[in-house]
């Protein structure tokens, strides 16, 4: 027998000895789960977790061993949890519930952001297909008013851009409103430079859109560095402006159906930075529930401000096996170079490894929010 075959006899030995070890000490783990039900403890216990692995890294004669050790025994002690939750079967509840579908009929009220004929209304007539009654809102604040007083059943909101990134306020809205995303609805935006219908591009002085539509047209701007760029409102709101207004040397940046809406003329078609520019939207409601099976789950929480926190934090989504597909973080009001994280990662709420994760970061974190799951538009991150 060679040195090698000699030594792999040996290790499978060992892993003989670790495997009958490993299922006895299951067996003890689901004798606590057992007595934990009994007895209403919550399956993490983040104390005694920090003892034992302190405990095991001190008392290892070759200290080289010791973060393989805390990495070895943290991935047994998640297994474990796991293991609880599948037992005891949710008694520790996220607190959402799973419906089969949402409902929208006629009566149905969808508050969304700017005004008719914005990207917006678009992402919510597609979303709902055509069903529902879209009362537009001035501000994303009011969007978020409009659910938390029951003025209306669902809200749809921008949230990402694909060439401007993402947009912070609504991050903001949503860890301090009660509502919760259930859907996303991906709208591929063109920007369209609209006039009065006697303008030329050489009458233009001024053009008005929201921060946005100027930020995503920002180099067929540079052309004109003359013209004043005027943000506020929604970019349906800047081609109503013009309109309204009836000055011929004035602009809007907006959709195709905003322009026709407000009977204006293209002065320029296609004047977007990116090609494939697209917004992601979501869909939002002031009740806990998902659509069952949804496959992405987005949560936001503050860690304590200490060293190795986040690493700390995201070592639960590694030993439960979890893809994130985005991280943000976010200055907290009020706090300076505090920060917000904001997490979208695959799964189901009804996972195990899911419900071990959140519940483990709810413990952990000064504070911890599922912001929402729902079915993700495909590619949309
Ligand atoms: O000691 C417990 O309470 C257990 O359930 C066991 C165990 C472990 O695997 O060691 C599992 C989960 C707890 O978070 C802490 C420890």
């Amino acid at each position: 027998m060679n040195d090698m075959l000699k030594l792999r006899n040996e290790i499978d030995e060992v892993d003989k000895k670790l495997k009958e070890l490993f299922e006895y000490r299951m067996d003890l783990v689901l004798k606590i789960a057992e007595y934990k039900k009994k007895n209403g403890i919550p399956v993490y216990d983040p104390a005694r977790e920090e003892e034992k692995l302190s405990q095991l890294k001190n008392s290892l004669a070759d200290k080289k061993n010791a973060d393989a050790v805390v990495e070895l025994f943290s991935q047994i002690m998640a297994i474990s949890r796991r293991a609880q939750y599948a037992a005891i079967n949710s008694a520790d509840d996220l607190g959402f519930t799973a419906v089969d579908e949402f409902e929208a009929g006629d009566d149905t009220v969808i508050a969304y952001y700017g005004e008719t004929g914005s990207f917006t209304e678009q992402a919510m007539l597609e979303y709902f297909d055509g069903k529902g009654k879209g009362i537009p809102m001035g501000t994303f604040e009011e969007v978020m008013e409009a659910l938390k007083n029951n003025k209306a059943d669902y809200g749809v909101l921008p949230i990402e851009n694909s060439s401007t990134g993402t947009l912070s306020d609504i991050f903001d809205l949503l860890a301090e409103y009660d509502n919760y995303i259930i859907g996303e609805h991906v709208v591929a935006i063109n920007h369209i430079l609209w006039g009065l219908p006697d303008a030329e591009l050489s009458d233009i002085k001024r053009v008005y859109s929201h921060r946005q539509g100027l930020l995503q047209c920002s180099n067929f701007l540079k052309k004109y560095p003359h013209w004043e760029l005027v943000e506020g409102g929604s970019t349906a709101g800047a081609a109503k402006k013009v309109s309204m207004e009836n000055d011929i040397t004035q602009a809007a940046i907006a959709s195709r159906r905003a322009g026709e809406t407000y009977g204006l003329k293209i002065l320029k078609p296609s004047i977007h930075n990116e090609e494939h520019n697209q917004t992601r939207f979501i869909i939002i409601s002031n009740k806990r529930n998902y659509i069952r099976n949804a496959k992405r789950i987005s949560i936001c929480f503050v860690l304590p401000h200490k060293s190795g926190a986040l690493y700390h934090m995201l070592s639960h989504f590694i030993h439960n096996n979890i893809n994130l597909t985005k991280i943000e973080s976010r200055p907290i009001k009020g706090q300076a170079f505090r920060y917000r994280f904001f997490i979208d990662f695959e799964g189901s709420l009804e996972d195990l490894e899911v419900k071990n994760a959140l519940l483990s970061i709810k413990k952990e974190a000064l504070e911890m929010k599922i912001l929402g799951s729902y079915v993700p538009v495909p590619n949309s991150n």
